[in-house]
């Protein structure tokens, strides 16, 4: 178990993270999300004391520092492709394993768990994004640690990447590892994690279970097609639902489950086409949870579009800005 407990961060005037207390389960991967410069890598860097700060992580219980080969117990990639400059792959985790008093076949078993073998006499300084990227997690898991932590581990991996790296999160995780792992990938992430903490301009938002953050923070609707749209509008309306027509065709209603609206229908003899409860996604409770702390917000695209087509031109500006 991980348990975060008042992690605090200042650059300047900034406060980059701000009393955050928060705790990783194992037996499950855990999602860290926020938007950008929301402040996940500073707490990434604070819990494994890479920066000054406030606060203790203790993982199991003991603080980083007291723990004396961390490698065979906390694997962690915060850097894609900070790898030493002129040794080949092999010799790199070969060096690593040494310190930690590892097996030099280490170094081949987790090159072969990567995928990179075929490469394992090259050196890093000519990998691609994902290459470094699998390169990084050799090196994390090259003391078989309890515990794995992760800033943006997908990032550069191709699609075939991204499903390899999912399963094999999911599998670590489920011999009963603490797996905490940061993405801006939502729809990845929703396949991925089971828990989220979710952060915004360094403070907490959510911390617990994906199901009940996305529960928390959008609205279920349903989906209906009747030909007495306007009849059964007024029903639920009255009845304190609320109803909007569905751009694609349809009412949505929120306020009111399938199973009431397809009472109302038949009590009233009003014909359904379509009845769908239509389930939000961890993107929608994303954008919900962390639209007022998003710290760098880019104008309307299709605003921008539609004044171009105008012939008005683009604008330059940041709507928003930093706080
Ligand atoms: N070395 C630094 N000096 C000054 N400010 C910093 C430094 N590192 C981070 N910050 C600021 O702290 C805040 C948090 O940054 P951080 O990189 O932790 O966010 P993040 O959530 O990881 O962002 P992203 O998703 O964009 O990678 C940002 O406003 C950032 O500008």
């Amino acid at each position: 178990m991980i348990t975060a407990e008042g992690l605090r961060k200042r650059y300047g005037s900034k406060v980059a993270v701000d009393d955050l207390s928060f705790n990783v389960r194992p037996g499950v991967v855990t999602g860290f999300l926020g938007p950008n410069g929301a402040g996940k890598s500073t707490t990434m860097r604070l819990m494994l004391d890479l920066d000054n700060g406030e606060g203790e992580t203790r993982f199991d219980g003991r603080r980083f520092a007291e723990i004396r080969h961390p490698m065979t117990e906390i694997g962690a990639v915060l850097e894609a492709k900070s790898f030493h400059p002129t040794r080949t792959a092999r010799n790199h985790l070969r060096m690593l394993a040494a310190g930690s008093r590892l097996p030099k076949k280490r170094a081949d078993e987790v090159l072969e768990f990567v995928g990179l073998t075929e490469v394992r006499n090259k050196k890093p300084k000519g990998f691609s994004l994902g290459m470094a990227q699998r390169l990084g997690l050799a090196q994390a898991l090259l003391g078989d640690p309890n515990t794995l932590i992760l800033d943006e581990p997908a990032n550069g991996l191709d699609p075939h990447g991204i499903h390899w790296l999912r399963d094999m999160l999911k599998a670590l995780a489920a011999e009963g590892r603490c797996v905490l792992v940061s993405s801006h990938l939502l729809s990845e992430m929703s396949l991925m994690a089971d828990e989220l903490v979710v952060i915004g301009r360094g403070q907490m938002i959510f911390n617990g279970d994906v199901d009940e953050f996305v529960k928390k923070f959008t609205q279920t609707t349903v989906l209906v097609k009747s030909p007495s749209a306007t009849q059964l509008t007024e029903t639920l309306q009255q009845m304190g639902a609320e109803v909007e027509p569905n751009p694609e065709g349809g009412l949505l209603v929120s306020g009111a489950d399938a199973s009431v609206i397809g009472e109302i229908a038949h009590r009233d003899g009003i014909i359904l086409h379509e009845l769908a409860t239509q389930s939000a996604s961890l993107e929608d409770a994303f954008i919900s949870a962390t639209g007022a702390s998003e710290e760098y917000v880019a104008h309307d695209v299709r605003e921008e579009a539609a004044s171009l087509v105008d012939g008005q031109g683009a604008h330059n500006e940041t709507a928003g800005g930093a706080a």
